[in-house]
């Protein structure tokens, strides 16, 4: 759809941003607060997955998003809700709200490109209002650094913050508490999405049941960051990393979406140096060696299971004007 066709002036100044996804190397976790939040331990890693979010100036106030009509979304959107659940809306508002701005002069149309699995624990609808956050923070020209914009963004969810700043970070509380890390570039990784979403506070609950039963050990109330995935990033050593990697929410994610299971061992069968499920999942990722062995395995995959596999790189930049 163009800007004619929604109605809106085809000269309105727009912004233009681009914000990564992201995988958890680690992801430790924690018994559930009060607030049902879950304190977590985390390191995240933005991969060359994007997402694209321009932001167009509109006249009459309002707030829209849409799928975009000048950039291609690459999966399928027909689980993103285009009205103000959107993250990508629910993050302008935020920022106009917070700012005390007019809203009658702060009104934006946002168009949404997607790279990102939905649903797949890769924090896609994060890196979308990481992105427009930005986008409307330049079309409005309210002087915010990045650093000052992720802090805004905690309360717009968990990795939200993360998808501003990029790179590779530590993440405590509930993960929008970042301290950046070092690490030598590249690690290469392919990521195997599914072909249905996990809802990420069931995969929490599922873990909390695990634990309740006795299934799963229960885990500190603070949990503690995987210093050897820290160690692993700053020597730049995939095998060093595969080993040390964890994730305490991949047993949940495996309960709930059992063929997980078939294709973490098949991709072990290709040569991959660890298999994992990233975040909430139920997206994998697997270590390679190396870029060659990354597009070797994902071709590999692709052809045991028919399923797109997706040879990506981190860490990437976080969230920037295109
Ligand atoms: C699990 C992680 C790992 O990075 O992401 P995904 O893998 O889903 O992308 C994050 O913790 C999710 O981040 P995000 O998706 O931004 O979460 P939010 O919107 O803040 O929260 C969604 C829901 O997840 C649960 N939640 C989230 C974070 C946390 N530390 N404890 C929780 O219990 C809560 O039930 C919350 O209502
Ligand atoms: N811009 C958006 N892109 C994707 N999903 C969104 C967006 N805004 C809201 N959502 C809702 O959030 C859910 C989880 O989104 P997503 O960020 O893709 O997954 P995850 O939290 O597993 O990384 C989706 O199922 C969808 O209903």
């Amino acid at each position: 759809m163009t800007t004619e066709d929604l109605g809106l002036d085809p000269t309105a100044r727009h912004v233009t941003v681009s914000a990564p996804g992201k995988v958890n190397l680690s992801l430790r976790v924690g018994p559930p607060g009060a607030d049902g939040y879950h304190p977590v331990a985390t390191v995240y890693l933005a991969v060359s997955l994007r997402e694209t979010v321009t932001a167009i100036a509109r006249a009459d106030g309002r707030i829209t998003v849409g799928p975009s009509g000048r950039h291609i979304s690459l999966v399928d959107t027909e689980d993103v809700p285009w009205d103000e659940r959107n993250l990508a809306h629910r993050a302008a508002a935020h920022l106009r709200h917070t700012l005390g701005l007019d809203p009658d002069s702060h009104g934006v149309h946002l168009e949404v490109a997607k790279q990102v699995p939905v649903a797949g624990g890769m924090g896609g609808g994060s890196a979308d209002a990481a992105a427009a956050l930005l986008a409307c923070s330049v079309l409005w020209e309210t002087g915010h650094t990045r650093a000052e914009l992720a802090e805004l963004a905690a309360p717009l969810g968990a990795d939200v913050p993360f998808s501003v700043l990029g790179g590779a970070a530590v993440g405590l509380g509930t993960g929008a508490e970042l301290t950046p890390v070092a690490a030598r570039t590249p690690v290469h990784l392919v990521l195997v999405p599914a072909d249905a979403g996990l809802s990420t506070p069931v995969v929490f609950q599922t873990l909390d049941e695990l634990r309740r039963e006795g299934h799963l050990t229960d885990g500190p109330t603070r949990p503690e960051v995987n210093e050897a995935v820290l160690r692993a990033l700053t020597a730049a050593d995939p095998l060093e990393l595969a080993t040390a990697m964890d994730n305490d929410l991949q047993t949940p994610a495996v309960v709930l979406f059992p063929e997980l299971s078939d294709v973490l061992d098949l991709g072990l069968d290709e040569g991959a140096l660890r298999g994992m499920v990233s975040g909430s999942g139920p997206t994998l990722l697997f270590v390679a060696q190396d870029e060659a062995s990354a597009l070797r395995l994902a071709s590999a995959i692709e052809e045991r299971t028919g399923v797109r596999a997706l040879p990506v790189h981190g860490p990437v930049p976080g969230a920037h004007v295109l």
